[in-house]
């Protein structure tokens, strides 16, 4: 069944006299539970779609519906409702609370939402068990992306939107990284939609949207995605 749905969406900025057309008049649908990548090159709008999935950024034509709720229909304050507790972040550069240790960064988002999972058990899922008391400047980049994925998944979201999340890794943690976020949303039962350039990474989708110039070039289906140790890049 369809969970996620985008009808006809487009997204204009006006510069000026200069009308840019980050998305023009997309159609597509996600189902509940998988794992998905919108693949395409820089300026193909891909993070303006995920931005407008996540209710950061608002369409100027066209429908979004998720889980039967037309967000693109909501107001400022159902907006933030909708950020709170169905959205989950994962960003290229982690986005963590410096002043925070890992446990009080994932504990922020048992703060903020209603019906949020506990977070030494996430961090213990990402394998930083003995890392929780750690602030982020004392942990590795691939470490530091394990605590921002905790912190996304401990607010139990339906979504995990993540923007480029291995674009600042080397490979190998790269890996380790794209293999933790499968597991665990496939544990949990989570959408997951990853943004990137890396044509590789895409092999592990069960659908790829292929971007370009605002438009969706292609649709990929996978019937028999590939594991992360299958992919090379
Ligand atoms: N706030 C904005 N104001 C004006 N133009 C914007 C704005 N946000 C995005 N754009 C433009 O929309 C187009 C799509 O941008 P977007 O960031 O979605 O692309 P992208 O595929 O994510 O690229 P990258 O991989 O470089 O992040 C680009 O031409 C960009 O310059």
């Amino acid at each position: 069944m369809d969970f996620i749905t985008f009808e006809n969406v487009e997204r204009e900025y006006h510069i000026g006299n200069t009308i840019i057309k980050a998305v023009d008049r997309i159609s597509f649908t996600l189902s509940k539970g998988t794992f998905n990548v919108v693949l395409g090159q820089s300026g193909a709008g891909k993070t303006t779609v995920l931005n407008m999935l996540g209710g950061m950024d608002s369409c100027t034509a066209g429908r979004i519906i998720v889980n039967d709720k037309e967000i693109s229909g909501m107001s400022e304050y159902e907006l933030t409702e909708y950020r709170r507790t169905q959205i989950g972040f994962v960003f290229q550069f982690y986005n963590l609370v410096p002043n925070l240790t890992a446990l009080e960064n994932v504990q922020l988002a048992e703060e903020i939402a209603p019906d949020p999972l506990d977070a030494r058990e996430m961090l213990q899922r990402v394998g930083l068990e003995k890392r929780m008391n750690n602030f982020p400047s004392q942990l590795s980049g691939g470490e530091q992306q394990r605590v921002s994925i905790a912190r996304a998944l401990a607010k139990n979201p339906q979504i995990v939107l993540c923007d480029e999340p291995t674009g600042a890794l080397d490979s190998e943690t790269g890996r380790m990284v794209l293999r933790l976020i499968r597991d665990v949303s496939n544990d949990l039962d989570k959408t997951v939609i990853i943004v990137t350039h890396n044509v590789p990474i895409s092999e592990m989708a069960q659908t790829v949207l292929h971007m370009r110039d605002g438009k969706i070039a292609k649709t990929e289906f996978h019937k028999f995605p590939k594991n992360v140790e299958e992919i090379i890049w």
